[in-house]
């Protein structure tokens, strides 16, 4: 039976005054505290083993994406965008010891690869999340950055989410819970998509606007495509649904957006979702970009990610 929590989980967030003085990062489990140790086994990392809060204190801005190799240059270019010491090349994947994840840190900024799809990514999050707990982080900010198939627009575009929406272009998150359907609530934070937005408008070649974005359990079929191994619809289907879409406000498709607003609302991190387009789903299916283009596209949300840490940081005037 589906039990829909109060208007946007209002009641489990965190008050906004707490917000204003110093932003921790909450966990809502009671039995967490009772535990004489806490192993965050994907991540090969844990309470008694490992040092947290000396290892991860001062992180201020959380980055996670599908790819590892992606997320390791972003850790390299975020390295030598901050001027730390070093060219950064060196860095090390703290979840070396298993291959669920990597994890790289440079300064206060922790890069974090979460997979593909809504199980991989809420794994992730649930011990991300208690790894920043144990470590005693405050006012961290979290944003996923990632690929994505847009809707009517341009490829190469940026899409900053305002809300992750589902299959069924609704603001939800439907977590199985032993036997019941608890829907979460997958509103972003709008001033940091604003913040975010602004950030872009410095970024050259790299158009970016605010929209819904449409999270799906599934590539093909679940995104309306033709060229899966199965395929059920006409394409006459497939564009009627995708126009709907656009119609209901959604700009891009990706895959995790939905348990990502809904888990990080739920526990206090300030999150925004900032996507590049690869295809407009409008036109084709198929990603045909080349190497070099996929490239170019991957690293346009880094940059304007870096352009946002380095100015919440007041680094920017003395840089440029
Ligand atoms: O680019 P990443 O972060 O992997 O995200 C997108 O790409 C994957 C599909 O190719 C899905 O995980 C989707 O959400
Ligand atoms: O079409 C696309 C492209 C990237 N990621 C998706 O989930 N869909």
């Amino acid at each position: 039976m589906a039990s829909i929590l109060p208007a946007s989980n209002r009641s489990m967030r965190p008050d906004k005054n707490t917000y204003e003085r110093k932003r921790s990062v909450y966990v809502k489990n009671p039995y967490l505290e009772g535990m004489d140790e806490d192993i965050l086994y994907h991540l090969d990392l844990g309470t008694k083993t490992h040092n947290l809060p000396a290892m991860f204190g001062d992180v201020k801005f959380v980055c996670v994406g599908g790819s590892p190799n992606r997320m390791k240059a972003f850790a390299q270019f975020m390295h030598k965008e901050l001027r730390l010491e070093g060219d950064g090349e060196d860095i090390e994947d703290i979840c070396a010891g298993t291959d669920r994840y990597c994890m790289f840190k440079t300064g206060p900024v922790l890069s974090v690869s979460h997979g593909m799809g809504i199980p991989s990514i809420s794994i992730m999050l649930h011990e991300l999340i208690k790894l920043l707990h144990h470590a005693r982080c405050c006012d961290v900010t979290i944003i996923r950055i990632g690929t994505s198939g847009g809707i009517g627009i341009a490829p190469g575009s940026i899409v900053i989410t305002d809300t992750a929406v589902d299959s069924f272009f609704k603001p939800r998150f439907e977590q199985v819970i032993l036997d019941n359907v608890v829907t979460r609530s997958t509103e972003l934070d709008k001033e940091l998509a604003n913040d975010l937005f602004n950030c872009s408008r410095e970024i050259p070649n790299a158009p970016t606007l605010i929209g819904h974005t449409m999270c799906t359990y599934d590539f093909y079929e679940g995104q309306g495509r033709l060229d899966g191994a199965l395929c059920s619809f006409s394409r006459e289907k497939k564009l009627d649904y995708l126009k709907r879409a656009y119609r209901a406000g959604v700009r891009n498709i990706e895959m995790e957006s939905t348990v990502f607003a809904a888990m990080c609302g739920l526990c206090g991190l300030r999150a925004a979702v900032v996507c590049v387009t690869l295809l407009d789903r409008l036109e084709s299916d198929q990603i045909n970009l080349s190497h070099d283009v996929l490239v170019e596209y991957q690293q346009r949300p880094q940059l304007l990610i870096s352009n946002f840490i380095k100015k919440q940081l007041g680094l920017c005037d003395q840089m440029s």
